[in-house]
């Protein structure tokens, strides 16, 4: 089985894309927004077991703002340039309509090998699902712009049903072919102006998956990328060393859904939060010592400053009911 590939294909596709950015003028889903205020100079104290010091900071913290609400909620605020959605190899858990609706206002749209054998699933059960129902036939998903991975995984069905879509090879056993595609990605985006990429993923299964999954977090990390891991009930970014602000969905506080703060890979020395039940202040989190797990909301604005990178988890609500209430495929 080899499915098209090559770097004419890249090229054709890239440029196919560009060219669309110019002519279509999408609305982007701004989940987090960077910002830069000026620079000034201040101190602050970091308290770790044992010892106090004072830290002269001469370069201020960047601030993030974050909106995940915008994402898990059906009230997707949609910006300029759209986002990407990106299909990995599990099965879908996110609910049908939320899926519908992320896909429906993507500016990109791309499946990562066995990712496409799931999206194969998802588009023939959305058909099936209405016939069955007896309910007239909705708008057929917009198509996938690209498939890309070392396609080890997509069967020949799948290369067959989506034989008009561009495939992008990338053979390299060194990275994953998630962690390949957001590289393919990037570039795209980079010219298209478009930031956030929403991931379709599961936590279920390999764990060395979920692990390189979070890694791809770390290696995709660039001021104008963000990407946002969505299962059938959580969501999970990156927060970069900086000031963070997270509106957290109302729901999520009276509901006292959990949310989770973890230092994977590195400690960080200097983590104060607000808004949370259990907080920090000036504390040093690590594998080994302190990760903030189970934790929930005090009030409905999270803010965190770190001077590492911190995964950020948090449950999405109403996702499990009606994920347990969906057909598995
Ligand atoms: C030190 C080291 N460990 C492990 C590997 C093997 N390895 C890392 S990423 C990768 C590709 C994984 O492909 P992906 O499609 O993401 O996952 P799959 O389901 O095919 O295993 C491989 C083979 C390596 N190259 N180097
Ligand atoms: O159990 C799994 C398997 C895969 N993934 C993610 O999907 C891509 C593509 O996987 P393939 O097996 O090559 O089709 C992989 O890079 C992982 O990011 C997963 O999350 N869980």
């Amino acid at each position: 089985m080899s499915p098209g590939c090559g770097s004419k294909v890249v090229l054709n596709w890239m440029r196919r894309s560009g060219q669309r950015a110019l002519t279509e003028g999408r609305r982007l889903a701004r989940v987090g927004r960077p910002t830069h205020p000026a620079q000034h100079r201040f101190f602050c104290t970091k308290t770790t077991i044992g010892f106090r010091q004072q830290m002269d900071h001469t370069i201020p913290p960047k601030v993030y703002k974050w909106t995940p609400g915008d994402l898990i909620s059906e009230n997707f605020k949609l910006g300029d340039n759209g986002h990407v959605c990106v299909v990995l190899n599990r099965q879908i858990q996110v609910p049908a309509h939320v899926v519908t609706l992320l896909w429906k206002n993507a500016a990109l749209r791309c499946a990562v090998d066995g990712g496409s054998n799931h999206w194969r699933n998802f588009v023939v059960d959305q058909v099936l699902s209405k016939h069955s129902k007896d309910e007239p036939a909705s708008a057929p998903l917009e198509p996938l712009d690209v498939i890309t991975g070392d396609f080890d995984s997509i069967t020949e069905e799948t290369v067959d049903f989506f034989k008009t879509t561009p495939k992008i090879h990338t053979p390299d056993q060194d990275a994953t072919d998630f962690t390949k595609a957001i590289a393919v990605l990037q570039p795209v985006m980079a010219q298209r102006k478009i930031q956030d990429v929403v991931v379709f993923h599961d936590t279920s299964g390999r764990l060395d998956h979920v692990m390189a999954n979070l890694n791809t977090l770390y290696k995709s990390q660039k001021d104008n990328c963000n990407v946002f891991l969505l299962s059938g009930d959580s969501v999970t970014w990156l927060l970069r060393p900086g000031k963070h602000t997270i509106k957290v969905p109302v729901d999520l506080v009276t509901t006292q859904r959990w949310c989770s703060l973890m230092p994977v890979g590195a400690t960080a020395h200097n983590v104060t939060t607000t808004g949370l039940k259990w907080n920090l202040y000036h504390a040093q989190m690590e594998f080994g010592g302190m990760v903030s797990t189970s934790n929930t909301y005090a009030t409905e604005f999270v803010q965190v400053e770190t001077d590492a990178n911190l995964i950020w988890s948090m449950g999405a609500y109403e996702f499990e009911d009606k994920v347990r209430q969906m057909p598995k495929s």
